[in-house]
């Protein structure tokens, strides 16, 4: 279907907005009044310079408060209409959308509101345009879809038909399959927003907290099946007032705003797009660093062994169990510390993944490899993190393994300490991205996405997301830091598995790493907390080990010293722990700080 994007969705000016809706590929626009009117452009210089990057209008919005008790201010009201049908003409749309009023002169009878809609409709169709009447969940008398079609279908007139708006739709907790009784032809216009389940004020929530399809909780999907089988023709258009979106760069929310509709598509059923082969688990993750010196350090008390290096490049592959880490000194900034530059994932058909990233408009990365270097494809996550799709050790795929040689003067060998593989990882995500980046796992990756949880931190709350594939060891944590500056100050981090926290934890510790000291009240509240047996409680403690429990398990962890952006948690899972110990991050971030001296 057509897709058209709201510019009340997006940053910037109008010329902005118009450019980056036309540069993401969308069809249309939906013309958000106050951004024109804000416009040094003239309609005519917006009309050619919208049909110059082949985009169209598709809707003129908002027209307020036409329904009154008030003959007088109704007559004021056509008149209003009289210079927006001028302006619309000037602007080459036809389609102007009348939201329910919310004054409290709005008519308790139907009968009257019919009436002057269709006297409005009337007059519109003198000028060749028609009216979308929507219902504003807030509306004072109209306010929800099925009564704004019932006065609609009373007006009785061609040129005016109903706007479904997803966001009005469900916020009031209306079924929407009532919209298949409203004929396709009168259904004049589609607006689509997702929102997060807020327990507050309907108009407040709507007007910050809106966002696209597949980002929140409500079910666009279905919504838009019951449109179409309505009969629904028109376009797909998002509108979504967004507090975020709204500072963020325009080009960048148009392209999240455009993989929203293309991943709504495929699960109305409406398009079919290469099936995500979903990642299965980490091949690798890779750390940049000019001076690798403090990361080797680490990871060889940790019990890595350095195991090969790149035939071509300035890599090294350290590895203990199924955990691989990549040390890379070419590009690294030597301004800035380690940090987490790009997480190698195992899918089953690592070619399908890209084609269906391409297919959801993400950024697929140029190769730089040499001739014979194997395959290795990559795109870019939300937050720059490059993620490879990587097929370890199956004869069915090159293994990105063989580009490393092995090492003729291997390093000292070092004592694995029980680490198993990779547990998941943590990104930051810069806090303008972070719906962005929950709706590029879910729909590009195919992973599932828990729900989002706010972690108090000594000087903010950050808010934590996990994004997991069911059933694999595939795990990624998603934290937003507090404030815009502060993302580069935020660690990211490689958790590691163990089947003996203590034993990998006293190893570790002989072998000289630097472990994260945990506050002696955090192991005096655990007891508390837990019923636990006071020998394991006095390990806990004397090693700086975390605990948490859910229905089917426990969790232990604890973490290393923070080197230039990264660390290393080290965890074990009993039973079916499903979580990342969330109720101790707080303890964690405020313990990191006092460790980074800026937190007495
Ligand atoms: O918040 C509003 O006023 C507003 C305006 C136009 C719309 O289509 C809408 O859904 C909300
Ligand atoms: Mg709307």
């Amino acid at each position: 279907m057509r897709k058209s994007i709201a510019t009340v969705c997006l940053s910037g000016s109008l010329s902005e907005k118009i450019d980056a809706a036309a540069a993401a590929g969308f069809d249309g626009l939906e013309i958000f009044e106050p951004d024109l009117t804000g416009s040094p452009l003239s309609p005519e210089e917006i009309r050619d310079r919208v049909a110059e990057l082949g985009l169209t209008i598709d809707l003129f919005q908002p027209f307020r408060d036409v329904e009154t008790v008030s003959p007088r201010a109704f007559e004021d009201t056509l008149r209003r209409a009289e210079h927006k049908f001028a302006l619309m003409r000037r602007l080459g749309v036809d389609l102007m959308l009348v939201c329910s009023s919310v004054s409290p002169d709005a008519p308790e009878d139907d009968a009257v509101t019919a009436d002057q809609l269709r006297r409005l409709a009337e007059r519109a169709q003198d000028h060749g345009v028609r009216i979308a009447y929507e219902a504003l969940a807030w509306g004072r008398r109209v306010h929800t879809y099925d009564h704004a079609w019932r006065v609609v279908e009373r007006a009785d007139h061609p040129a005016l038909g109903t706007c479904l708006d997803s966001f009005h739709i469900f916020s009031r907790g209306s079924d929407p399959a009532g919209i298949e009784r409203i004929p396709g032809e009168k259904i004049f216009f589609l607006q689509l927003a997702d929102a997060p389940a807020l327990g507050m004020d309907v108009l407040q929530w709507s007007r910050h907290y809106r966002c696209f399809p597949g980002q929140g909780s409500f079910d666009v999907a279905a919504l838009v099946r019951h449109a179409v089988r309505a009969g629904y023709t028109g376009p797909l258009s998002l509108e979504v007032f967004n507090d975020v979106f709204r500072q963020a760069d325009a080009a960048r929310t148009a392209v999240d705003a455009m993989r929203s509709l293309i991943a709504l598509e495929e699960d109305a059923g409406l398009a079919v797009l290469p099936t995500p082969p979903a990642p299965t688990g980490f091949a690798f993750a890779e750390l940049s660093a000019h001076d690798t010196g403090p990361l080797r350090a680490l990871l060889g008390a940790l019990g890595f062994a350095r195991t090969g290096r790149h035939a071509h490049k300035p890599v090294e592959l350290w590895e203990q169990g199924d955990a691989r880490v990549l040390l890379n000194t070419s590009g690294a900034d030597r301004r800035e510390g380690p940090a987490l530059a790009a997480i190698g994932l195992e899918t089953p058909d690592p070619a399908a993944s890209v084609r269906r990233a391409e297919a959801l408009a993400s950024p697929v990365l140029p190769r730089r490899r040499a001739a014979d270097d194997v395959p290795l494809d990559a795109v870019a996550a939300p937050d720059g993190t490059a993620l490879f799709f990587c097929r370890t050790g199956h004869d069915d795929h090159p293994d990105w393994r063989t580009d490393f040689r092995p090492l003729t003067a291997p390093a000292p060998a070092a004592s694995p300490t029980g680490v198993t593989g990779i547990d998941h990882i943590a990104l930051t995500q810069p806090w303008h991205h972070f719906d962005e980046a929950s709706l590029f796992y879910r729909s590009v990756l195919g992973l599932e996405t828990d729900p989002s949880l706010d972690v108090p931190d000594p000087y903010g709350l950050f808010r934590s997301r996990a994004v997991h594939r069911p059933g694999s060891g595939l795990r990624l944590a998603l934290n937003v830091a507090p404030a815009p500056g502060d993302l580069e100050e935020r660690p990211q981090h490689i958790a590691l598995a163990t089947d003996d926290i203590v034993a990998t934890v006293r190893a570790a510790r002989n072998a000289g790493a630097a472990l994260l000291p945990i506050p002696a009240n955090y192991h005096d509240d655990l007891a508390s907390r837990h019923a636990l047996d006071p020998e394991l409680l006095a390990t806990l403690r004397e090693s700086g080990i975390l605990y948490d429990r859910d229905e089917a398990g426990e969790f232990f962890h604890c973490y290393t010293a923070t080197v230039g952006r990264v660390f290393f948690e080290i965890v074990q899972r009993t039973g079916g722990y499903g979580g990342y110990g969330a109720p101790n991050a707080p303890v964690r971030l405020a313990a990191q700080r006092t460790a980074s001296g800026l937190h007495p």
